[in-house]
């Protein structure tokens, strides 16, 4: 038992990752105590940076239905409420989506049975590259990030070509469904998104290639976790992409950054939550900002997220719009390079840094 060891012979013990292939084997082990192994504290302080205590309902709700079956001056009001979303925020609350509450809740419930999988039998899924069409894990970048994340995951490529693990039955076919009624709300939200921007409504379809775009469908496991203020789920970090949706099992954790102060976010239930990701970010010439989030742990339930990222293609170069950019006020904020580039630059860490320049620095880049 914990509680006969001295603290410090047992906090000794606990300094290297221990022989386990996933956060959730860990917390299910028989000698797993109340304390977390040192491996997985994250020295940064959650309390440093301040939380916001307005209610997270100020998050903007966008009733999509209206996009497609209203009135031209209703749907100029959405589009309206996209614009100050997209550049107030950075994320908004989407309801009358047409992802039905029970598919949404399927696909959370095969996840959970993938999770539930023997440790073996997950292996055969690792991977370590961000290409990697299936791929499932343990932590975000171990290479980039020091303290362990208190997350397991499955990232599945759904687009252009869908891919998704045999195994548990039924997985593949609820994958497929849910990642293609959610392929058809960012369609509309991008036509929608073009508009606001003041840009030909099939503008950033084309402009991403966007029929052979990639998405990705990811989904978190978030353990409960005895030392929640000393484990992070996900650190501070933007999304690839033009749009991430996200759903969650009902547990909160997801916080977003927003004038400097963190919200909690709780998703309503049916509502869809998107956000802002780097791609739109550039292709807007920085008029619209991806948005900084987190995952926290808790020590009372099991979370789970579903993330499902739309990016370009690949082979798309990404650039702002000539439009959005003039020599004088508006200059070219960031380096063209193709999303696949931007993938694989992502991977060494170094990218944020790097991808927002003026023009003068992307001559130099
Ligand atoms: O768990 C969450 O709510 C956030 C997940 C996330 O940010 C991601 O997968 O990129
Ligand atoms: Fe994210």
């Amino acid at each position: 038992m914990a509680s006969s060891i001295p603290l410090d012979t047992l906090k000794a013990s606990l300094v290297h990752p221990p022989k386990v292939t996933s956060v959730k084997a860990l917390v299910e082990s028989t000698d797993f105590s109340s304390l977390i192994p040192s491996f997985y504290t994250f020295t940064h302080n959650l309390h440093d940076e301040p939380i916001s205590d307005d209610p997270d309902d100020s998050i903007p709700i966008i009733d999509i239905s209206l996009l497609v079956s209203s009135t031209p001056e209703e749907q100029s009001q959405v589009i309206h409420q996209l614009t100050k979303a997209c550049s107030d925020w950075g994320c908004f609350m989407v309801i009358n989506h047409g992802v039905s509450e029970s598919l949404t809740k399927a696909m959370i419930a095969s996840f959970q049975e993938f999770f539930d999988l023997p440790e073996e039998e997950k292996k055969e899924y690792q991977g370590n590259h961000v290409m990697d069409p299936i791929r499932c894990g343990t932590g975000f970048n171990p290479s980039i990030n020091k303290a362990n994340l208190w997350r397991d995951f499955l990232k599945c490529v759904t687009h252009p070509e869908f891919h998704s693990p045999n195994k548990p039955a039924g997985f593949s076919e609820i994958a497929l469904e849910f990642s293609k009624r959610n392929q058809e709300v960012v369609t509309v939200l991008l036509k929608a998104i073009s508009k606001s921007l003041g840009l030909e409504e099939s503008y950033i379809d084309k402009a991403a290639n966007f029929e052979l775009g990639l998405q990705l469908l990811a989904a978190n496991y978030y353990p409960a976790c005895p030392e929640p203020e000393k484990a992070i789920g996900i650190p501070s970090h933007y999304d690839h992409g033009l749009l991430t949706i996200l759903v969650n099992n009902g547990v909160s954790g997801l916080q977003v950054k927003h004038k400097e102060k963190w919200f909690n976010v709780n998703i309503h239930p049916n509502a869809l939550f998107v956000q802002v990701a780097d791609h739109l970010e550039i292709l807007s010439n920085g008029k619209y900002k991806s948005i900084a989030h987190r995952a926290l742990v808790n020590n009372k339930a099991t979370r789970m997220s579903i993330a499902l990222a739309h990016g370009p293609s690949l082979d798309t170069v990404i650039r702002p719009a000539p439009e959005l950019a003039d020599n004088e006020s508006h200059p070219l904020m960031y380096v063209e390079m193709t999303y696949r580039e931007f993938l694989e630059l992502q991977q060494t860490g170094k990218l944020r840094s790097k991808f927002r320049l003026n023009s003068e620095q992307c001559k130099a880049f």
